[in-house]
């Protein structure tokens, strides 16, 4: 185990001085192989806890982390432009070689948001859409066919080409908005949501996300729900990790670590009410007469996984 954690240190470490090297991380055969590469292995291996490395590794990770970031968000841009160059932006947009990916990931929040809300959200904020929102896209046209989707990035050009996938659409046009600013700059809106996801790279470092996190304490509605996404294990090289004990104001209500090709861990948290016990605030009334389901507290991960299984 120790020997193969240290096989494992060793060629992340091997990859990255290759990756750092590297002039630029705009897509390309190597620069996809270095990431396949480094993909590979971050998944092949779940028992790890990056926490318990020396000082001088996690000072590699967080390094990493940010590379990785970069590189994710040259990948979406590049295949955002190429999909948004056809007539019909949308029916291209399985060219992307992570669809499948998304695909898993945005069913595996769905299933788990609706086990602790009863009715599907009217409105939803996405933090940290990107380029391609592709979570935002395929919920929007497979989960949730009501809802109004308000995309938050800090990047314009990244909402310009997110806005260009779904602006010839009849029906997502009408339903994916798009806001160009820092999420720390947004505090009055985030109330309006009763469902906020936050995505894994809005927030690089343990620092940087749990400013973030603070800021939606503050700002969400009481009873909204946060759906954020983390790492786990040797996944942990690649994203930042958020410890549920870190959601300061939340109760955490759930918490999934993928084994398959997932790479992010999901973590479904409640905005605490002024009184968990007494829906006190309008917004609460709201809520509840939404059909959110402020009791009903249990943990899902057994569930979860029977109901993943079934659908893999
Ligand atoms: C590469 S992208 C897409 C999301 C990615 N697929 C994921 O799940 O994390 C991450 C985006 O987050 C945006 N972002 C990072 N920090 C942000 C912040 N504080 N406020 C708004 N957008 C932010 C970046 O501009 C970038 O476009």
């Amino acid at each position: 185990m120790e020997n193969q954690k240290e096989v494992i240190v060793g060629k992340v470490c091997e990859i990255y001085a290759k990756i750092s090297k590297l002039e630029n991380l705009n897509p390309s055969n190597h620069v996809n192989e270095l990431f396949t590469q480094l993909v590979t292995t971050c998944t092949t291996h779940c028992e790890l806890d990056v926490t318990l490395l020396s000082q001088e590794v996690k000072e590699t990770i967080a390094k990493l982390i940010k590379l990785c970031g970069k590189a994710e968000g040259l990948l979406e841009s590049h295949y955002s432009a190429i999909i948004g160059s056809h007539e019909n932006p949308l029916n291209h947009i399985k060219s992307f070689p992570y669809y499948s990916n998304y695909l898993k990931l945005s069913h595996l929040e769905f299933t788990m948001l609706t086990s602790h809300c009863t009715q599907v959200p009217s409105q939803l904020a996405f933090i940290g859409s990107g380029p391609l929102p592709l979570t935002s896209i395929m919920l929007a046209t497979f989960y949730m066919k009501n809802t109004c989707f308000h995309n938050y990035d800090m990047d314009p050009s990244a909402n310009a080409k997110a806005y260009d996938l779904v602006s010839s659409d009849p029906d997502l046009s009408k339903r994916m908005f798009f806001h160009t600013t820092d999420i720390a700059h947004v505090s009055n809106a985030l109330k309006e949501y009763n469902v906020v996801f936050l995505a894994a790279l809005v927030g690089m470092d343990k620092k940087g996300k749990e400013s973030v996190i603070n800021h939606l304490a503050k700002h969400m509605a009481p009873g909204a729900v946060l759906v954020l996404r983390s790492a786990h294990g040797a996944r942990a090289f690649l994203y930042p990790v958020v410890d549920p004990s870190d959601l300061k104001g939340f109760e955490v209500l759930s918490v999934f670590h993928p084994t398959d090709e997932v790479i992010n861990s999901v973590i479904v948290a409640r905005k605490h009410s002024v009184n968990p016990g007494i829906l006190l605030s309008s917004k609460c009334h709201e809520l509840a007469a939404e059909g959110f389901n402020t009791l009903n507290h249990r943990n899902v991960i057994d569930e979860l996984s029977l109901t993943i299984d079934e659908h893999a």
